[in-house]
C-alpha cells in the first residue's frame, strides 16, 4: 500500500489562551483535503506543526513518510503561508533566482510561465502588489518546484472569482498526478465543494470529523422538528442540534431517522455552522 502523504497522530500544543488537543488525520496520496474551522480553530497552528515551523508539545508528524524537519521533505512540499511572504522589496525576478538556490528542482521557466499567466509584472515589487498578486505569487512559487504536497493556507482568500476558479485548476492539474496530495484551509465553501475529497473540521483546537467529503454529504442532512422527536431519537444519529421556541433542527446520520421522515440535504457551510454554533450532540 502507498505511504499517506500526511499524518498527525495526537498533536498537541499550547500556547496561553488556546490549545491544539489531540489533532489527528490521514490525508492519503492521491487526495485534496479541506481543513475547515472557524477564525481561530487551530487551522494555521496545525500546518505550522506539519511544516515544523512550530514544535507540537506532544504528537506524531509524519510527512511522505518522513519527519517534516528533513530537508528532502521540505524539498517536496510546496507552501502557501497567510502570513508567510517574500521580502516587500524582491520582484517576481528575484524571487526565481532566490528559491533557484532554495530549491534542487526550482523550475525557473515555470515560475516565469505562471508569473505571466496571472498577469504579474516580473520587474515589480512586491510591496507595490495587491493582496490577490500577492497570493498568486506565492501559488507560482508553490507550483514550480515539483513539490508531492501542497499545504495551503487559505489559498483563494483575497482573490477575486475568475483568478479563483483559475488557481483551483492549477490545482486540480497538480493532482493529476496521483502521487500528490493537498492540504488546504479555507473559509471559501464553495471552493471546497469543487476541489476537496476530504473534510477535516478544527473547532476550537479539536478535530470534531475527518471524512471523505462525498459520504460526509449523503449520510448526513438536516431534520426539521419538534422537541420530542428529537428526543426519540437514537442519540447516535444526532451530530449536532439547535433547540428553539417553535421546533429544533438537527443534523443527523439519515441512516438512523425513520425512512418516512424528511431529511433535508446539506452543504459543507451547513455542516460548519452546526457543528460550531449548534448545542453539541456528539
Ligand atoms: N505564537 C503564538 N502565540 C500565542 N498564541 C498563538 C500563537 N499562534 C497562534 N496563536 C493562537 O492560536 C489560536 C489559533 O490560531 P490559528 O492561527 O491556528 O487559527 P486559524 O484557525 O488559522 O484562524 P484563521 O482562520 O483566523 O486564520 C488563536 O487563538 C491564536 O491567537
Amino acid at each position: 500500500m502507498r505511504e499517506n502523504a500526511l499524518e498527525l497522530h495526537g498533536v498537541c500544543k499550547k500556547y496561553g489562551g488556546f490549545a491544539l488537543r489531540n489533532v489527528g488525520f490521514t490525508l492519503p496520496r492521491g487526495t485534496v483535503m479541506g481543513l475547515i474551522g472557524e477564525n481561530g480553530a487551530g487551522k494555521t497552528t496545525t500546518i505550522k506543526a506539519v511544516l515544523d515551523l512550530i514544535r507540537p508539545d506532544s504528537g506524531e508528524i509524519t510527512v511522505l513518510g518522513e519527519h517534516g524537519s528533513n530537508p528532502s521533505v521540505r524539498e517536496k512540499i510546496g507552501v502557501v503561508l497567510e502570513d508567510g511572504g517574500f521580502p516587500s522589496t524582491m520582484s517576481a525576478a528575484q524571487v526565481s533566482t532566490l528559491l533557484g538556490r532554495a530549491y534542487k528542482n526550482w523550475n525557473a521557466e515555470q515560475f516565469a510561465s505562471y508569473i505571466e499567466k496571472f498577469g504579474i509584472d516580473r520587474e515589480k515589487a512586491i510591496r507595490d502588489y495587491s493582496k490577490g498578486m500577492k497570493t498568486k505569487l506565492n501559488i507560482a512559487a508553490a507550483l514550480s518546484h515539483d513539490a508531492e504536497l501542497l499545504l495551503l493556507d487559505e489559498p483563494t482568500s483575497g482573490l477575486d472569482p475568475v483568478v479563483r476558479d483559475e488557481v483551483l485548476d492549477l490545482l486540480y492539474d497538480f493532482m493529476q498526478d496521483e502521487n500528490h496530495a493537498i492540504l488546504l484551509s479555507s473559509h471559501i465553501t464553495s471552493d471546497l465543494d469543487k476541489i476537496a475529497d476530504e473534510i477535516t473540521f478544527i473547532h476550537k483546537g479539536e478535530v470534531l470529523l475527518s471524512e471523505p467529503r462525498d459520504e460526509l454529504l449523503d449520510t448526513c442532512g438536516i431534520l426539521r422538528c419538534t422537541a420530542d422527536q428529537l428526543d426519540a431519537l437514537d442519540p447516535s444519529a444526532v451530530r449536532a442540534k439547535r433547540v428553539g421556541a417553535f421546533g429544533c433542527e438537527a443534523l443527523v446520520r439519515r441512516d438512523g431517522v425513520p425512512a418516512n421522515w424528511s431529511v433535508n440535504p446539506v452543504n459543507i457551510e451547513q455542516i460548519m455552522l452546526f457543528l460550531t454554533r449548534g448545542e453539541d450532540a456528539r
